[in-house]
């Protein structure tokens, strides 16, 4: 519903930044083979395309710690396991890269994720194992994340790459949200997307999965209209892709899929945790929550700390944190806490007393004492916001009930879905 409002409201405002032109007649005919049929792959163009300057960085290469080496040198139109033709390029992580194939068996679409072959341990794999061993099938918060269907092993010139087969999904909500007006979601069609992710979620945290790195780039909108997929395979036909050469190897700009109004779906599940209390490092900087900063035991209410930062990015201009301190971890934490406390207050006695780490920017009266000041920024519960009234109140309320220091304290996220402002009663 909620995507399906987005892309009304996209549509007639955005384009694909590649246009899809082939008659829906063509991709009619394509799509009425005889189930059966294994069909027999098709030849891609091997020219007819932009092919980008050498020199210039194009998508995976310009991850700060990429090596060509680590992909999969995947080609258009390459046939995998006999029988996955690869028809475009989706997308592309630290971890991977992300294709649409056709299958020539099944008359379907899927999505490959072929992994870097230097992952010692492929923890997404052992966390989607986990969860499809976990019998909650009939949990409503099951559809909000993403499955895979199969995985396997491909053989590339440096390595073996895990592969996982999964359904092909549309843009992140990132994606969506760069497009809007103001580059922010109007708060109705916020409170749906939180409920979404808030049930996906709760589905994982029951089955002791806790998935550490939420944000709107791990946010997909399912496709609810199928037809899409061969008309992106048509268009990369017709209007083949931008590449680069670089060596043997060529790097592809990807299409964006736009495809109708499914679900959000919870996706890269690879820094996710099985189990319920953890220590150490995890969470993308700007998402992470005190308990993790001061390298205490976390859990699932890490999620529900993160869950608080999503609501307001969709809503407001600027990120409540940053990275502040790219080179120096130390000095990043210290202005991080420090934001933390003028927007929270200071942590609770016996929450400091837990952490060897709090002594270091809290005294033993709990005055802050770390090494930057602490900024003279709002309370959280006084930041303006674009909303205004009831909603306002309602809004910084369910903040408050998730960024809160002691995680115990934290709403889980079954509460926040029936926080008042999630069950609409602001307006
Ligand atoms: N099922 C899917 N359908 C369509 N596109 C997808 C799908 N899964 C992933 N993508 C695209 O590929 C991109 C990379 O996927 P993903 O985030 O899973 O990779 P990763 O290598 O684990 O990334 P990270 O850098 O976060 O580790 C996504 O941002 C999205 O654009």
């Amino acid at each position: 519903m909620m995507a399906r409002q987005i892309c009304r409201s996209l549509w007639l405002s955005w384009r694909p930044h590649r246009l899809i032109s082939k008659s829906a007649m063509d991709v009619r005919r394509l799509s009425m083979q005889p189930p059966t049929m294994h069909l027999r792959p098709r030849v891609f163009p091997t020219s007819g395309f932009e092919i980008i300057d050498p020199c210039q960085k194009v998508e995976e290469e310009r991850l700060p710690f990429y090596k060509q080496d680590d992909y999969y040198p995947m080609r258009m139109g390459e046939v995998i396991k006999d029988r996955y033709q690869v028809v475009a390029k989706l997308g592309y992580g630290t971890g991977s890269t992300v294709w649409l194939s056709r299958d020539l068996s099944e008359q379907k679409y899927w999505v490959l994720k072929v992994h870097i072959h230097t992952l010692k341990e492929n923890q997404e794999i052992k966390v989607y194992r986990h969860i499809a061993g976990a019998s909650l099938g009939d949990h409503p918060g099951r559809e909000y994340v993403r499955r895979f269907e199969d995985s396997f092993k491909l053989k590339g010139p440096c390595g073996e790459h895990d592969v996982l087969v999964m359904v092909p999904l549309g843009m992140s909500l990132r994606t969506l949200q760069e497009m809007q007006k103001d580059a922010v979601f109007q708060q109705d069609l916020v409170l749906r997307a939180m409920d979404q992710v808030l049930l996906g979620l709760e589905y994982l945290h029951e089955v002791d999965a806790i998935h550490t790195d939420l944000h709107a780039d791990n946010l997909l909108v399912a496709i609810t209209d199928d037809s899409v997929f061969a008309m992106v395979e048509e268009n990369e036909v017709d209007t083949p892709s931008a590449r680069k050469q670089a060596g043997d190897v060529t790097i592809y700009v990807s299409q964006y899929m736009l495809g109708g109004a499914g679900p959000l779906t919870i996706s890269d599940l690879g820094q996710a945790r099985i189990g319920r209390q953890h220590r150490g490092n995890a969470m993308p900087i700007p998402y992470r929550a005190p308990e993790v900063i001061l390298n205490m035991p976390w859990g699932a209410a890490v999620d529900a700390w993160s869950v608080g930062l999503l609501a307001w990015d969709l809503l407001e201009k600027e990120g409540l944190f940053r990275i502040y301190d790219h080179d120096c971890q130390e000095e990043n934490d210290a202005h991080h806490l420090a934001a933390m406390t003028a927007f929270l207050g200071p942590p609770p006695p016996e929450f400091l007393r837990s952490s060897a780490e709090a002594k270091k920017y809290w005294n033993d009266e709990e005055q802050w004492h770390g090494p930057v000041p602490l900024p003279s920024k709002p309370r959280l519960e006084s930041l303006a916001t674009r909303l205004a009234g009831k909603n306002r109140d309602m809004f910084l309320d369910f903040l408050q009930c998730v960024l809160r220091w002691r995680p115990k304290e934290r709403l889980t996220c079954l509460q926040a879905y029936f926080h008042p402002w999630l069950r609409g009663e602001g307006s």
